[in-house]
């Protein structure tokens, strides 16, 4: 008898990422055999992680991929400290090896929530490079991503925003997400036919955080108005939405060698007469590279910004996140620092 299907399918997906990962590998020289790659699973010791685990876990070894884990002690709640040492015990019983708990201090830029995940990234990206890993892996399922495509759409702030969570993203594409198209009941479902102990994180159901308000009420009213299908039709709207941006970037940075002139100025001319899809993303390029950081750049700048294109009455300059100012001077849009 064959493994129980919720555990097939958790197998299933993560044989076809360490599949990618050993193509990524290139040889170091042509007859010469690459070492054995490490994979690395990052997990919090909740279902979705811990399913992973499990599946990283009986893959590897038949790929001959050597597999890892790593857990993050954010110290955000009491006692963290000793939970996290009961995952590397639960991630060793696996037989992954190495495994390591990282403690980080939570800072307070962005919020709880971007001030956890920022300093789990960067612990997840100091273990990848201290222990050579090739890749990290990351528990995300198409729940989360119809959550943060959601949240995108709260924000309102286009199409990238929808695009959610990529299956392979980071340094290098180190962080790779295998459960992307996997329902969470399905890994929740792998852990209890497998007899796997997991953890309840008390901040998913804690309604303070918004995406667990969302997990909770949000996705729920949407599925009982628009029906079960609706998580699936978000995570495809990422996808679409993800092929969709990546198509504009790339036709907003042909774009704008069209429309600098000798002095590489911005002509105010050229840039009316595009598309205003790729002439906000242009400006946007533009400036990021006088110095306006992206994280603050809001939808809201550019379209001040694109006024002086398209409405322009003789506004004067627009004061932009960074000390950056843009402004129209004899045709031309002059965008920098000071
Ligand atoms: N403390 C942590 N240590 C290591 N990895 C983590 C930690 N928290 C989250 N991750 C990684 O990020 C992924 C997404 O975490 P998040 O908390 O957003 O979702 P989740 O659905 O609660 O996942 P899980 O059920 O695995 O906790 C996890 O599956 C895991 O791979």
């Amino acid at each position: 008898m064959g493994p129980h299907p919720a555990v097939a399918a958790i197998r299933l997906a993560v044989r076809r990422v360490l599949h990618d990962i050993l193509t990524d590998q290139t040889p170091p020289t042509p007859h010469e055999r690459p070492p054995s790659p490490l994979v690395l699973v990052a997990c919090s010791g909740g279902a979705d992680s811990m399913a992973l685990a499990s599946a990283l876990a009986f893959e590897a070894p038949r790929l001959g991929v050597r597999a890892g884990g790593v857990t993050v002690d954010h110290q955000l709640q009491a006692g963290s400290g000793a939970r996290a040492e009961e995952v590397v015990q639960r991630l060793r019983d696996l037989g992954l090896d190495p495994v390591e708990s990282v403690r980080v201090t939570v800072g307070r830029s962005g919020g709880p929530e971007a001030a956890a995940r920022d300093a789990r990234y960067a612990a997840l990206d100091a273990a990848a490079v201290r222990h050579g890993a090739a890749a990290v892996l990351l528990g995300h399922t198409r729940d989360d991503q119809a959550e943060t495509v959601l949240l995108g759409l709260a924000r309102g702030s286009g199409i990238r925003s929808l695009s959610g969570m990529a299956a392979v993203s980071g340094a290098g594409g180190r962080y790779r997400r295998p459960f992307l198209q996997l329902d969470r009941q399905t890994a929740r479902r792998a852990c209890m036919a497998q007899s796997l102990p997991v953890w309840d994180d008390p901040h998913n159901s804690d309604p303070a955080y918004t995406r667990s308000r969302l997990r909770h009420e949000g996705l729920p009213a949407l599925e009982k108005a628009l029906g079960k299908g609706v998580v699936e039709a978000l995570a495809r709207t990422a996808q679409l939405s993800r092929d969709d941006a990546d198509a504009l970037d790339t036709w907003a940075r042909q774009a704008e060698e069209t429309v600098r002139d000798a002095a590489g100025l911005l002509e105010c001319a050229k840039l009316r007469a595009l598309p205003p899809a790729v002439r906000r993303r242009v400006l946007r390029r533009a400036a990021i590279e006088a110095g306006a950081p992206a994280g603050s750049l809001f939808a809201r700048h550019i379209e001040e910004v694109d006024r002086l294109i398209t409405a322009w009455r003789g506004q004067g300059a627009i004061n932009l996140p960074g000390r950056v100012v843009a402004r129209r001077q004899g045709g031309r849009l002059v965008i920098r620092q000071g």
